[in-house]
């Protein structure tokens, strides 16, 4: 039976952030990690009129401390699954990485950039997929809290949730160049140094199954390209980030993530860049001849389309066609250099070939996707993963692979 649910269900498989989670596993409450009393604010949002929200630090977790900004109930979830413990040595660090190089010896500098303000320099050879940087939140903002509280409570309440970490300077000398013309037009950037800094620079991550902000100090000064040479990578507990590498890095080059999702045209990317970030984007791709730069903008509005091109395709019964086309996109995606795109893109392909019957053809490409995705460590640093074909489509079929790529929020 190939009905449409079961086909819609494996287009839902996008792309994947965190690192997989093998099995959840429950553990006992140690001690409240917090080294100051918890300071509130109550909510003055219809929404959760009330309700109170407060910052809660442990200075002495990760390299920076952590605070995070949240309702006593999802702060203490934190504590009790000991999320804070999340070392991002042991998230990312495979057995041939050397820890010195993430504590002693880094691969990169941090300096001055033309026109970017401060950037990221490599100052070695990286090797592609090879874990460049990782770092641990030292901010972390639940979006009910954001909702909840005034600009007034919650400046106050993010100015001592960084004046309470080991080293505050970490996070108040980072940029706050960011561009909101909304807020700027409405005079309404009132929210204090340490708001401006999260605008900037935070990440979206899932935490204790919230959404919040997610402020990575080192990270945050990786500037943005449009086809960038490096990826950012959550720990599964969502408190750490690594940042690896797309492709060979040669020294000298200067590190890029992208602050937008990947597979956008060059206006969507040129205005979302200017409205939320304030700069006008002169990477590689936004500087290509005008013809160069039309080609690159159809093939990424035709990989956005083929999904729904295949599901029809499939629908009416050109199984061949369907096929043909999953095969096309994959070379059009690495054509135009997103790569984040092509583990999903097999594991679809392996799913149609399963469900036309033909186990071989799908074990072989299904094995691409895992092979991939093991190398830029979505399957983590262990040996979780073996490769079982219907367990890898089931993974990626169910969600399991977190959605969207929206590092920036
Ligand atoms: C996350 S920070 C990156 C680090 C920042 N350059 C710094 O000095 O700390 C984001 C800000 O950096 C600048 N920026 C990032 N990418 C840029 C680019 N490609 N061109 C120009 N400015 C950029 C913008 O001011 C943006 O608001």
């Amino acid at each position: 039976d190939l009905g449409a649910v079961q086909i819609e269900e494996l287009l839902h498989a996008k792309i994947q952030q965190h690192i997989l989670n093998p099995s959840a596993s429950t553990q006992k409450i140690i001690q409240s990690p917090w080294s100051h009393n918890a300071y509130c604010k109550r909510s003055s949002d219809l929404s959760t009129a009330g309700k109170k929200f407060c910052v809660y630090t442990s200075d002495t977790t990760g390299p920076h401390g952590v605070s995070i900004i949240a309702s006593p109930e999802t702060a203490a979830k934190v504590a009790e699954s000991r999320l804070l413990d999340n070392d991002p040595l042991e998230s990312f660090r495979n057995s041939h990485e050397n820890e010195d190089q993430f504590v002693n010896d880094p691969l990169y500098e941090v300096k001055e950039i033309e026109g970017k303000g401060m950037g990221v320099i490599a100052t070695r050879k990286i090797k592609k997929f090879e874990t460049v940087m990782v770092d641990q939140a030292s901010i972390l903002e639940d979006i009910d809290a954001v909702k909840a509280l005034g600009k007034k409570d919650e400046k106050s309440i993010l100015a001592l949730a960084v004046k309470q970490l080991k080293s505050p300077n970490a996070v108040t000398e980072l940029s706050a160049d960011h561009g909101n013309q909304v807020e700027k037009d409405l005079n309404l950037k009132d929210g204090g140094l340490e708001a401006d800094v999260m605008y900037t620079n935070a990440f979206g991550s899932d935490i204790a199954g919230k959404k919040m902000r997610a402020l990575f100090p080192l990270i945050s000064r990786i500037n943005h390209a449009c086809s960038p040479n490096t990826f950012v990578l959550f720990s599964r507990a969502g408190i750490s980030m690594a940042i690896k590498a797309y492709r060979d890095i040669e020294p000298g080059e200067e590190l890029s993530i992208s602050y937008l999702t990947l597979g956008q045209t060059f206006a969507r990317r040129q205005d979302a860049l200017k409205h939320k970030w304030g700069f006008t984007c002169t990477c590689k791709l936004c500087s290509l001849p005008h013809a160069e730069r039309v080609a690159s903008d159809i093939r990424q509005t035709l990989i956005k389309q083929t999904e729904t091109k295949i599901l029809e395709l499939w629908e009416e019964g050109k199984h061949k066609e369907a096929l043909g086309l999953a095969e096309e996109s994959i070379e059009m995606i690495k054509e135009e250099g997103l790569d984040h795109f092509v583990p999903d893109q097999y594991a679809l392909l392996a799913k149609l070939w399963l469900l036309l019957g033909k186990r071989k053809k799908a074990e072989e490409i299904g094995k691409k996707s895992w092979e991939l995705l093991r190398q830029m460590g979505y399957l983590g640093t262990g040996e979780e993963f073996a490769w079982d074909l219907d367990n890898f489509l089931n993974m990626v079929g169910d969600g399991a692979l977190k959605a969207v790529v929206e590092p920036r929020m």
